[in-house]
């Protein structure tokens, strides 16, 4: 596949904090990507330097093969949607889409009809028909992010960076924008670089999936991956469904404060970011405290603290005897939520080829 944007050994410094830290990356053409990390893990600041809103201390930016050192933001063809939108408020819908081709520089200002012509397209993509000449005021949130991603698409960008596209949108529309933006970018065939902090929206949208850690890539690959083996300890705290136990690395088994956790005969420990034990919230079984575990479980005993039940999972949190909190989900599509007693103990039990270990 094509490469449509490399970043080579990109630093980017705040006084003495390295917001980016070494970044190398490249991005194919036509794909969805999704960029995670944590609040302040430099996300932002990578979009910006992409963008050319700011200049990297370090490193080279290339879109399709060519430098873009020195290359000012608006002559950069990266476009860029903000969490706020920054529509234009006094402005009609069809006049926020058309501003950037009205305002481009000498020749490459189309004329009146071309520049119609393409307003009338991109209305048409985005599902904004109708809409024309309301004033921005007067849409609502999902149609307000419609102009910002179609006053951006208008443009022809070879790479669209959006940053928290769907952050001021409620839960519902959310969703359905998660559908909508992914049904845009394939029919436009261009790359959508997309910035969030929720790991269910980048696991949903992405055909692949980059983990910023404190400004350094903690992981790129596709979602399943990212998910099922997160690359290191830091990946998996952040994806938000591993419980994770720190110790170290013995003969056949990991030893912590938690337990003696005999590992698998296949288990290949990971390089990096341990000595940890990771062990994903829904692959732990509760039962009886008296049941046993077989030849090729790991069992530990918990105190049960509280259930939370979201419909479709119960979330259900242990206390183990060094303090700290084990957390279970239950997949409720074939039973009810379980009943636990207030704190009753329970055998927490998981089958040693499910854990991944780090060194
Ligand atoms: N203009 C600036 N001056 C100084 N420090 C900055 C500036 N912009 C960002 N930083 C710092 O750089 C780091 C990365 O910030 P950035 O905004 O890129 O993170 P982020 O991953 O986008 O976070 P969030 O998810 O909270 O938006 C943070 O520690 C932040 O405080």
């Amino acid at each position: 596949m094509a490469t449509i944007l490399k970043l080579d050994n990109v630093s980017k410094l705040y006084g003495s904090l390295r917001a980016l830290d070494g970044v190398t990356l490249s991005l194919p053409d036509n794909a969805y990507i999704s960029l995670l990390g944590p609040s302040g893990s430099g996300k932002t600041t990578l979009l910006r330097v992409i963008a050319g809103f700011e200049r990297q201390d370090g490193g080279g930016v290339l879109l399709a093969g060519e430098s873009l050192d020195g290359v000012p933001a608006h002559r950069r063809n990266i476009g860029f949607v903000f969490q706020n939108f920054a529509l234009f408020p006094h402005l009609s819908v069809a006049r926020n889409i058309s501003f950037g081709l009205e305002n481009s520089e000498g020749t490459a200002r189309p004329s009146a009809g071309v520049i119609a012509a393409k307003v009338r397209d991109i209305v048409a993509l985005t599902g904004l028909g109708g809409l024309e000449e309301r004033g921005v005021a007067q849409i609502s949130g999902g149609q307000r992010q419609r102009v910002a991603l179609a006053r951006t698409l208008v443009t022809e960008p070879g790479l669209v960076l959006l940053d928290e596209p769907l952050g001021a949108l409620d839960a519902n529309l959310r969703t359905r924008m998660r559908d909508e933006l992914r049904a845009i970018r394939e029919r436009l065939g261009v790359t959508f670089l997309h910035v969030t902090g929720s790991e269910t929206e980048a696991l949903a949208m992405g055909d692949s999936l980059i983990v910023l850690d404190r400004g350094r890539i903690g992981q790129i690959d596709a979602p399943d991956t990212v998910y099922n083996r997160p690359a290191s300890p830091a990946v998996a705290r952040f994806l938000n469904c591993y419980n994770l136990f720190e110790g170290s690395l013995g003969e056949g088994a990991f030893v912590g404060p938690a337990g003696r956790f005999a590992l698998d005969a296949a288990a290949a420990a990971s390089k990096g970011g341990g000595p940890a034990y990771a062990v994903r919230h829904d692959r732990i079984e509760v039962r009886p405290p008296a049941a046993p575990a077989g030849a090729d479980e790991v069992r530990i005993e918990g105190a049960f603290v509280a259930s939370e039940y979201t419909g479709a999972t119960q979330l259900s949190f242990f206390r183990l005897d060094d303090g700290r909190l084990v957390e279970v989900e239950a997949h409720l599509s074939h039973r009810s939520p379980a009943a636990y007693g207030a704190d009753e103990r329970y055998g927490l039990v998981w089958k040693r080829r499910d854990a991944l270990v780090y060194a």
